[in-house]
Order: structure tokens, then C-alpha cells, then sequence
């Protein structure tokens, strides 16, 4: 068994707690915390929404929500009593000035002055620079404060630039923790550990032996209740500048000096920097948007995208696009990246696609090595090799995989990266939450394909729900030969 370290004393300040995050990610993964020992019997966590609610009523909809949520052997009343014990609820809108901030003052007096306080903003973006505000006004930010910022941190770089001015009028840098869950991921992390510690791998991590590298983040549900938000946002705003564009940097990267916060923020800002712009003119050529229609997944009909909407839109929930990284490392190797709403499967990947070796020894050219980093499901990598082909006399060859899966001790399934994230906060370790220049040099990358769709300079193209995207994504590759890895494959 996995031995974990209990956290310092800390109280967790959630504001938007009667919202879908808190209810379905955050409670959840503070109560695992809490069942592995982590959070100490002092620890308190308070909600804050505009909702009156007293202490009790909130504890009663913590509950269901814990019993919603996580599966049913991992929670223990004994347990369950401890972590909601440790729950209290403030009536406050956070974006007014008003006496609602005294019930937080007076939560605050009753502990230590330099206990940890993490102040995690689960509401709409737009309120984090009156939040902020608010905090400094009623003295609540100390030195030992530290702000979570959901995504999306804007919509574009203005609307980027202006949250991260508000939140950093109050708040230092090293005191702003934004989230990106797919860092929480624990294979998403993997790819360091592959990469830098496996000489053989890193040996090899470069044009001169890559071909090509897909990244691909698939779902097979819709929109489910977030229609509102996710019509504003789209595929592109929604997984892709943040999520994957994440995902890119930690493949492209070249070393960092150690695994600090900066030295690998470092490492990530240079390869966001190095994404060669695309432009109005180059976006026809390297980007494909979709919208799903009606189709069928799991032998269930699901209406198409318009049809759940309730009205036209020019929202993508497919957004596939081919990045180029322009440094020595990456000369010519294309990066695609994709992801879909109402795909035929749940798949989160990273393939790589080695050159064939260049020999004529067996006749036929070999198979290029293929590399599959499997974030979810089934956490695993798979290695495609050139074997001979035991079946014949003569020498032929055909592939085989090396599969192995990266398993937690005992095949428990592993944490949500909510429950490692909101805990890294509390310890004050920013490694995995993204720095302000990242954010912003990701939508310096993304604004001129966002503006090129915008003025129809790509055609929205539809494919069915069920299907692996529209033709047009099969084309982009089709271009280098290429095809996309698809997980049945
Ligand atoms: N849901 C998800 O899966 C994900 C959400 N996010 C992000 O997390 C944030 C929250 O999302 P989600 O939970 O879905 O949204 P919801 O609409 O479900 O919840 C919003 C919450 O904010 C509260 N709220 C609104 N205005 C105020 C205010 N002035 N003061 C205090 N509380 C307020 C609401 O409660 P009340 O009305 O009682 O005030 C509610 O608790 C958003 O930024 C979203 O983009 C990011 C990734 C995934
Ligand atoms: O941030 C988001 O991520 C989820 C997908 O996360 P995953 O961990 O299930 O891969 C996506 O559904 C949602 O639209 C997006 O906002």
C-alpha cells in the first residue's frame, strides 16, 4: 500500500459551491484525500454561494453528492461523518462588498493567522477579479494564501489578460495556482518519467527518429448540462489551448534542469513559443472544425449537436489541427492534435511514430515503431516493434506490441487528478497548475485560428456522433502519408 503524507492544517475556501465542479469533482476528491489519510482532523473546508443555506442544508447536499459520485465501496459512514465534519457553508456573493464577508472573517479568527488558506474559484471566470478584490478588502489574503483559478481563464487574449491582471493586482504570481486537470493526470505526467528517465526513449526523441506525433483527446458524451458554456467556448477554447496544447509541451519540451515549478514552466513557455503561428491564410490548410449530427453510440440513438442545442450555432465540438514546433528538435515533424465531442470511443492518447528503419535486408520495409502513451482508458504504453515472422521459413517480418499497463499497487484505479491537484495547492507546489505566460503564449497560438474560423476562412463540417471525425481530418494526415491511430487499431 502506497503510503501518503498528511498536509498541514489548511482551510479550503470553495467559491461556487453549489455548483456542478464542487458537487461532482472537488467534494469527492477531498473526501478521498480525507480516506487516505491525508487531511488532518483539523482541516476545514467552507463553501461560499449566493444560496442561503444553513451549515446543515449544505451538508446534506455534500452528502448526496458524495454518494452520487463515488462509488459505493469507498465510502464508510465513519468516514463520510469525519470529512463532513469538517464542511462549513458561508451565504456570500463573493463579486459584492457587503456584511456576507463577516461570516468568513469570523471562520478565519478562529484558527491560526499563517494556517494555509486556499481560496479555489469553481464560478464563472468573469467574478475572479471582484473575488479577488473582495478578499483584499476584507483583509482575508495573507502570506500564506494561495488562489485556484479554473479554467477557462478567458476566452481569448483579452479576456485572458484582463483575469490575470485582476486576480494579480491581489494576488503574486507564486500565489495563483491555475488548473489544467489533464497535469493531474497521472500518465499525462508519465511521459517525463518516460522520456528522461529511460535513455532509450530519450535517445530517440527527435525528428531525426520521429516521423510524427498524434494527440488526440476523444469523448462520447455531448455537451451534457454545460450547453451554455460550451456553445460560448467550442473544442478549440475547450480541450485544445489548454489541455493539449499542455500535453504537446511536456512531448516537445527539451530537458528541464530539475522538476521545480519554473524550471519545467520554463520548458514548456519555450516550446508554446516555438509553435509556428498559423494564420488566417495557413488555417484552411491546417485546421478541421466539425459539429456532430444525429448518430449512434453504445447502440443508443443521440441527436446531433443543433438538435440538442435547440438552435443554430457555430460552435465546433471537433477541432483537429496540425501543429508545427520550430526548433532543431522538431524540424518537419508535424503535431497532430484532435479532440471530439460524441466520438465512437473515450480515448486520450499520445502517439508516436518513429522513421522506418532504412535497410533492405528483408525485402519489404520494415513498419515504422509506433509509441502509444495511453492516458485513459486503461493507463498504459504500447510499443510497436519489427519481429520476424515466426510462421514462415523464410525471413519475413511482421509486428508485434509490447503492452504493458501502468497500474496502481493493488490494480486500484487511479486517483481523479482533481484529488492530487487540490492537494498540491494546500502544499504549495505549483508544478503541475500553469504559469500566466503559458496561458497567454497558448492564446497568442490559438486567437488566429479562432479568428480564421470566425470569418468562415474554414468550412464547419458535420460527421455522426459514433464516427472517428469528419473526412477532412483523414485528409490532413493523408497529406504525410499519415493516418490516425484509432484505438481499436
Ligand atoms: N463543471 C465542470 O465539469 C467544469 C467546470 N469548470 C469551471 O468551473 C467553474 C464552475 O463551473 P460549474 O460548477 O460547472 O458551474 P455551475 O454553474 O454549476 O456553478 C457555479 C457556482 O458559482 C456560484 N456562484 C455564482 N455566482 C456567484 C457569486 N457572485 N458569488 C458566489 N458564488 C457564486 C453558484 O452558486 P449560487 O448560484 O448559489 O451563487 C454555483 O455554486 C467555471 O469556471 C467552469 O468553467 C472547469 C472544468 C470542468
Ligand atoms: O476540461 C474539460 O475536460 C473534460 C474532459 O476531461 P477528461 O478528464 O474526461 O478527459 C471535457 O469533457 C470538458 O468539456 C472540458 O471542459
Amino acid at each position: 500500500m502506497e503510503h501518503f503524507q498528511q498536509v498541514e492544517p489548511f482551510d479550503y475556501v470553495i467559491f461556487g459551491a453549489t455548483g456542478d465542479l464542487t458537487m461532482r469533482k472537488l467534494l469527492p476528491a477531498l473526501y478521498n484525500r480525507l480516506r487516505l489519510g491525508q487531511i488532518p482532523d483539523d482541516a476545514r473546508i467552507i463553501g461560499a454561494a449566493r444560496t442561503e443555506l444553513s451549515r446543515e442544508a449544505y451538508v446534506a447536499r455534500a452528502r448526496e453528492a458524495l454518494e452520487r459520485f463515488l462509488p459505493s465501496d469507498v465510502l464508510s459512514p465513519g468516514l463520510v461523518d469525519r470529512f463532513l465534519a469538517r464542511l462549513d457553508y458561508v451565504t456570500l456573493d463573493s463579486s459584492r462588498q457587503s456584511e456576507q464577508w463577516d461570516s468568513l472573517t469570523s471562520l478565519f479568527a478562529k484558527a491560526q493567522p499563517d494556517r494555509v488558506r486556499v481560496f479555489y474559484f469553481a464560478t464563472a471566470p468573469q467574478l475572479y477579479g471582484s473575488i479577488c478584490e473582495n478578499l483584499h478588502r476584507y483583509g482575508l489574503i495573507t502570506a500564506n494564501s494561495r488562489v485556484v483559478l479554473e479554467k477557462p481563464i478567458g476566452t481569448d487574449m483579452a479576456t485572458a489578460t484582463a483575469i490575470n491582471d485582476g486576480v494579480g493586482q491581489y494576488f503574486p504570481e507564486k500565489q495563483i495556482y491555475r488548473i489544467d486537470h489533464y497535469l493531474g493526470k497521472e500518465t499525462v505526467q508519465n511521459v517525463l518519467a518516460l522520456r528522461f528517465a529511460n535513455p532509450l526513449i530519450n535517445a530517440a526523441w527527435s525528428a531525426e527518429h520521429i516521423e510524427s506525433v498524434q494527440i488526440t483527446a476523444a469523448e462520447t458524451v455531448g455537451v451534457e448540462g454545460r450547453a451554455a458554456y460550451y456553445d460560448t467556448s467550442g473544442a478549440l477554447r475547450d480541450m485544445i489551448q489548454n489541455h493539449l496544447l499542455q500535453v504537446l509541451c511536456l512531448v516537445a519540451m527539451e530537458a528541464p534542469d530539475s522538476l521545480e515549478a519554473d524550471a519545467v514552466r520554463n520548458a514548456k513557455l519555450a516550446v508554446l513559443n516555438a509553435l509556428r503561428p498559423i494564420t488566417e491564410a495557413s488555417a484552411a490548410t491546417e485546421t478541421v472544425r466539425a459539429q456532430y449530427t444525429a448518430g449512434v453510440i453504445g447502440g443508443e440513438n443521440v441527436p446531433g449537436y443543433l438538435e440538442e442545442l435547440g438552435t443554430p450555432s457555430a460552435t465546433e465540438t471537433y477541432a483537429a489541427v496540425r501543429a508545427w514546433v520550430d526548433t532543431p528538435r522538431w524540424k518537419n515533424v508535424p503535431f497532430y492534435i484532435r479532440t471530439a465531442k460524441r466520438s465512437a470511443r473515450k480515448v486520450s492518447e499520445i502517439v508516436v511514430t518513429f522513421r522506418p528503419a532504412a535497410t533492405a535486408m528483408f525485402g519489404a520495409a520494415p513498419a515504422s515503431n509506433r509509441l502509444v502513451l495511453r492516458i485513459q482508458p486503461n493507463e498504459g504504453v504500447e510499443l510497436r516493434l519489427n519481429v520476424k515472422n515466426p510462421a514462415l521459413d523464410v525471413f519475413n517480418l511482421h509486428t508485434a506490441d509490447l503492452d504493458t499497463s501502468i497500474r496502481m499497487e493493488g490494480g486500484m484505479p487511479f486517483p481523479d487528478s482533481y484529488e492530487r491537484l487540490l492537494l498540491d495547492a494546500v502544499r504549495g507546489d505549483p508544478v503541475l497548475f500553469i504559469r500566466r505566460d503559458e496561458v497567454e503564449a497558448a492564446w497568442r497560438w490559438a486567437e488566429p485560428v479562432l479568428d480564421a474560423w470566425k470569418h468562415n476562412k474554414v468550412p464547419m463540417q458535420t460527421y455522426s456522433a459514433g464516427s472517428y471525425g469528419p473526412e477532412q481530418a483523414t485528409r490532413l494526415l493523408a497529406e504525410h502519408g499519415d493516418t490516425w491511430h484509432e484505438a481499436s487499431e
